[in-house]
């Protein structure tokens, strides 16, 4: 028998529905993702730690989940908010429902409010803390206090809170229709990626261009990573606010003069515009979704971008060595930065997709150029 649900809003809005996931509470920041598919790897990116999801699209679940799908380790969003779960999944990779697979994870979710309502108030008023309660019980009162205690997303350091305690190696490739997974085993080049949270897919995705890994911890410092050799540095996304991850902004500043060939993407991008001098700030409603429109100032040309993240670069921060090499066509925001002076670039949105389109994966082979012409020069 399905059990009721609360979601209480910080600003004192409630919505009643229906519980599919785990019994309990859980509070975050509630933001809206406008992705049509990949509720599976929304939930298991790691950078919507903290955060409860609500997808805009009305009809989630449909073709399950499966073992192969997931961008990291376990699920890592806080809660997720929908507004129909169909009654039978379907697809011949599903090996779960969504409702047992959150159940599995011990996240608390809830369906059948209205998913419409609650995506204008949050463009209306800004993502706001909320808290999902779920099972027999429920007191609508405490549920607005503890969405009120969360506070705010800025200022909070979550990068080394969800990353990898110890280094590992990474070579597993691109999914392939039939085959599964693949491995690179001929690599042509030594990546070291910083694990802020990074998704699985961002690995693959290197590793099928002919990297080898050695993923480390958000702390890492940077003498440890030039002493792997690396032939480039790969700093990935992840969640919270980049301002306080000083150690990350340290270390990056000391691959940016030593013309270590780096790339960040998301939170690594905003790192990387930290590094170089530039400020970030928190955004009204963010980006999340799989069909935001952004432009490659160079080329001209328009791409259908995958994006996850409430904070920006602020353009006009940025010192005279650094060029803005995208922007955000829905609200004219950067998306992607270049150093003029160092080998160095990164993108706000998600080039590795999972979820979303592929328009942006150029900027991994822009990457492997980048290091395969600082072998030449050196
Ligand atoms: N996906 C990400 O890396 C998100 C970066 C950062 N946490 C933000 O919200 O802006």
């Amino acid at each position: 028998m399905s059990q009721p649900a609360l979601l209480a809003l910080a600003d004192g809005t409630l919505f009643y529905g229906t519980s599919i996931g785990a019994d309990g509470e859980t509070i975050g920041e509630v933001v809206f993702n406008t992705s049509i598919t990949g509720y599976q790897e929304i939930l298991t990116d790691p950078s919507y730690n903290r955060q409860i999801v609500t997808l805009t699209y009305p009809h989630i679940g449909n073709y399950g989940v499966n073992a192969e799908d997931a961008e990291s380790r376990t699920v890592f969003a806080a809660g997720l908010i929908i507004r129909d779960l169909p009654l039978r999944h379907s697809n011949f990779r599903a090996t779960l429902s969504l409702s047992d697979y959150l159940k599995a994870n011990g996240t608390v979710a809830i369906a059948d409010i209205d998913t419409r309502k609650l995506t204008r108030i949050l463009r209306e008023k800004g993502a706001q803390p909320g808290c999902i309660v779920s099972g027999q019980g429920i007191d609508a009162a405490a549920a607005v206090e503890k969405a009120r205690s969360f506070g705010s997303m800025a200022g909070q350091d979550l990068a080394q809170v969800v990353a990898a305690r110890e280094p590992y190696p990474w070579q597993t490739a691109e999914w392939k229709l039939g085959v599964g997974y693949t491995v690179q085993s001929d690599p042509k080049h030594h990546v070291v990626a910083y694990d802020f949270g990074v998704k699985h897919n961002i690995l693959r995705m290197l590793a099928e261009r002919g990297c080898k890994l050695t993923v480390v911890p958000a702390q890492t410092p940077a003498d440890e990573v030039l002493a792997l050799d690396p032939d480039g540095v790969f700093l990935s996304n992840g969640p919270g606010d980049p301002e306080p991850c000083d150690y990350a902004i340290a270390a990056t500043r000391e691959f940016i003069a030593k013309r270590i060939p780096t790339f960040g993407i998301c939170l690594g991008h905003q790192i990387l515009g930290l590094a170089a001098g530039g400020i970030t700030s928190k955004m009204k409603f963010g980006h999340h979704g799989a069909n935001h429109p952004v432009q490659d100032l160079d080329s001209g040309r328009v791409m259908i971008t995958s994006q996850n993240h409430g904070f920006q670069v602020d353009e006009t921060s940025l010192p005279a060595n650094v060029r803005v090499t995208h922007r955000s066509l829905f609200d004219g925001t950067v998306q992607g930065i270049a150093l003029t002076d160092a080998p160095a670039f990164s993108f706000q949105g998600h080039p590795e997709a999972s979820p979303g389109p592929h328009d942006v994966a150029y900027l991994f082979d822009r990457f492997i150029a980048s290091m395969e012409q600082v072998k030449r020069e050196t």
